[in-house]
């Protein structure tokens, strides 16, 4: 029997720079056997009508004349005909603006890091339950083929984890840039630790955390913070990380996560494509008993993944340990799309039941672990925000 195609419509909460990527990702052509496809119905902007037709045009959006263009969010959630929203604004408004949507009984897809803290994702994912729909923090890095070759086939080979380094150094901040960009603006929670120490984070967790219900979650025993200082304010900027996992028996620790990131540090600031330019050494490197991968840079896109092995079973002929390189690619466009066909698949099969299903929170588990790593690096490390925006 021929597959149909589910169309995901869905709105935006947001014209910022990634919901461009995002919507040239998940609007890229598809094989006519695809499961899933995606259209734009709606989006809601402060940047009014007129913004959002020629934001529309240049994403060359098929049915551009179609989308609904609201002026306030509240309104988009009130009457706007979509299956997901897509939340990219700045982080301290992703928690009022998700959960506003959760109320509405809108299925959500919601940029990283989800919220400020771990008790903001707690209840997001609670609320997301009660009100029976689809709730899923927009950490695409974990649904790229290669983050799932590692998981599913590499990780089971390898033996026990004893360390992994996990660094995204980006130099994003420069002297000419605007103070009010959200990169800058600590208001508009700016800092590399919320930004980019989430990806490390996330491979630790990857890692350090697989399916196990008996394993004890490692904790951060270890943060400190350099900050960067933009002309006006402070803002996180070097800061290092160390996660310990400790043995039940014995108390020591048994496997080590090192997490770094800067938003100044790693070269110039002057290339216009940052994250693609190559760059000498890992930026994953998991060393465990039976091998170590690796993965190059940036851990947000993994490509490929470097494995060499011990064991004396994959040693060459000269004993030199063997090297192995898997390439696995993103299949087309940045890859944002891995992630928006998860959802659509979840919210596609919750609406061919008859029974009203209970909410459901995609990596749920793995996002509050992170968090609370997030949170606790913070605390150690001095790391801080208005706490108006930190509230639940
Ligand atoms: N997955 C990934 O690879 C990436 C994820 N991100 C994440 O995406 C989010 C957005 O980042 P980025 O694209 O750089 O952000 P931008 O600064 O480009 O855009 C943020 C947008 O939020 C909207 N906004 C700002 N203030 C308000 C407000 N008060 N009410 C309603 N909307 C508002 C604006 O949209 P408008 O002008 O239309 O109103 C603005 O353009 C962040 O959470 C970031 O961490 C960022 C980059 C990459
Ligand atoms: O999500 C992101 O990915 C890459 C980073 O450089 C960027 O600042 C961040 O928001």
């Amino acid at each position: 029997m021929a597959q149909t195609t589910t169309p995901c419509r869905w709105a935006l909460l947001g014209l910022s720079s990634i919901a461009q990527t995002f919507v040239d990702d998940i609007l890229l052509p598809r094989d006519s056997s695809d499961p899933i496809s995606h259209i734009v119905t709606s989006v809601s902007t402060t940047g009014g009508q007129e913004r959002a037709h020629k934001w529309l045009a240049e994403r060359k959006v098929p049915n551009s004349q179609d989308v609904a263009v609201f002026a306030t969010f509240e309104e988009m959630l009130k009457s706007g005909d979509f299956d997901v929203i897509y939340i990219s604004t700045p982080h301290p408004l992703h928690y009022p603006h998700a959960l506003a949507a959760l109320n509405h009984k809108r299925n959500v897809l919601l940029e990283k890091p989800a919220t400020m803290n771990r008790p903001q994702l707690e209840r997001l994912i609670q609320v997301s339950k009660e009100q029976g729909v689809v709730f899923m923090e927009a950490m695409w890095t974990r649904y790229l083929p290669a983050t799932l070759f590692l998981q599913q086939h590499i990780m089971p080979q390898i033996g026990p984890i004893r360390r992994v380094f996990a660094d995204l150094s980006v130099p994003i901040a420069s002297k000419d840039m605007d103070l009010t960009s959200r990169l800058l603006d600590k208001e508009a929670g700016a800092g590399a630790w919320l930004d980019m120490g989430i990806y490390c984070l996330a491979w630790a967790d990857v890692v350090l955390n697989p399916d196990n219900e008996n394993k004890k979650i490692p904790k951060v025993v270890f943060a400190d913070s350099i900050p960067y200082y933009t002309g006006k304010e402070d803002v996180d900027d070097i800061n290092t990380v160390v996660i310990s996992g400790k043995s039940e028996s014995s108390g020591q620790s048994s496997a080590i996560a090192i997490v770094t990131t800067s938003l100044t540090l790693a070269g110039s600031n002057k290339s216009a494509d940052r994250l693609a330019v190559k760059k000498v050494g890992p930026s994953v490197k998991i060393e465990a008993e039976n091998a170590q991968v690796c993965i190059p840079f940036p851990l947000i896109r993994p490509q490929e993944l470097h494995v060499e092995w011990y064991g004396s079973e994959h040693l060459d002929e000269k004993g030199d340990a063997k090297a192995e390189v898997i390439k696995l690619p993103v299949e087309r466009g940045w890859g944002l799309w891995y992630q928006a066909d998860v959802i659509a698949k979840a919210v596609r099969d919750r609406k061919s039941e008859n029974d009203q299903k209970p909410g459901l929170a995609i990596g749920e588990e793995e996002s509050l672990r992170v968090m609370q790593w997030l949170d606790d690096a913070r605390e150690l490390a001095g790391i801080k925000y208005d706490p108006a925006s930190e509230a639940v």
